[in-house]
């Protein structure tokens, strides 16, 4: 029998979080079944980096590819979860420790996002040597418990254009307060957003 899935998605409800100014999430029925007859049909409104959601280079880059261009397959397969709580930021030096050996995909619990009702007034973010020291490892997809890779008031934006760089895919807003380090079945796909700079995506996780 194949083991639960643990389910590591923020839910997505009315006064969900976002980053400051953004679109706030809502849901409506918005044609109800007295009114359809048949149905209640629902409706959403909601920013792409709300949540749970993995960044397409387009995001960041004018010219960088949309949703619908990237490798599926890097947000499906074998992905480890390690914790590195209570660091300002994380660099190569922090990794140096662990044993990267097969790893291509990693999740990194920082837990540095301790109130998920509010968006966070600051984050360990990853420094600008993390992605090469990631690529030399052969890691393809990078995901982090909090709502960027950046200091929240970055712009210049250097560890997502470092990663891009490095062809390591970005993975944010996760949630793994309640999830083991070790290795596990990871499953976060996007939606097929043809030219959109992201998706939300149902992360999870299996043993
Ligand atoms: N880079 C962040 C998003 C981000 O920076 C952002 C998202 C919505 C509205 C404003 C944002 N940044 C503003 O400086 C992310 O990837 O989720
Ligand atoms: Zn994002
Ligand atoms: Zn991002």
């Amino acid at each position: 029998m194949c083991a639960k899935l643990l389910d590591i998605s923020r839910p997505l409800v009315a006064g969900t979080p976002t980053w400051p100014g953004d679109t706030p999430f809502t849901y409506e029925v918005n044609w109800p079944k007295s009114s359809s007859g048949s149905v209640n049909v629902g409706k959403l409104t909601m920013s792409i980096h709300t949540g749970t959601h993995v960044d397409a280079p387009f995001h960041f880059d004018d010219d960088g590819r949309r949703m619908l261009h990237l490798d599926i397959d890097l947000y499906v397969g074998m992905a480890r979860v390690v914790e590195l709580l209570d660091k300002p930021s994380i660099g190569a030096e922090d990794l140096a420790h662990l044993d990267l050996e097969g790893v291509s995909r990693l999740l990194i619990r920082t837990g540095s996002w301790s109130d998920p009702k509010h968006f966070p007034e600051e984050i360990c973010y990853l420094r600008p040597d993390l992605p090469a020291f990631l690529a030399e490892k052969g890691i393809r997809l990078i995901g982090v418990d909090v709502p960027s890779v950046d200091p929240l008031d970055s712009k210049e934006l250097l560890a997502h254009h470092g990663l891009h760089q490095h062809d390591i895919h970005i993975l944010e807003g996760l949630l793994l307060d309640h999830v083991e380090p070790g290795d596990y079945e990871l499953i976060a796909l996007p939606l097929p957003l043809a030219d959109a700079d992201g998706s939300p995506v149902r992360a999870v996780l299996r043993k």
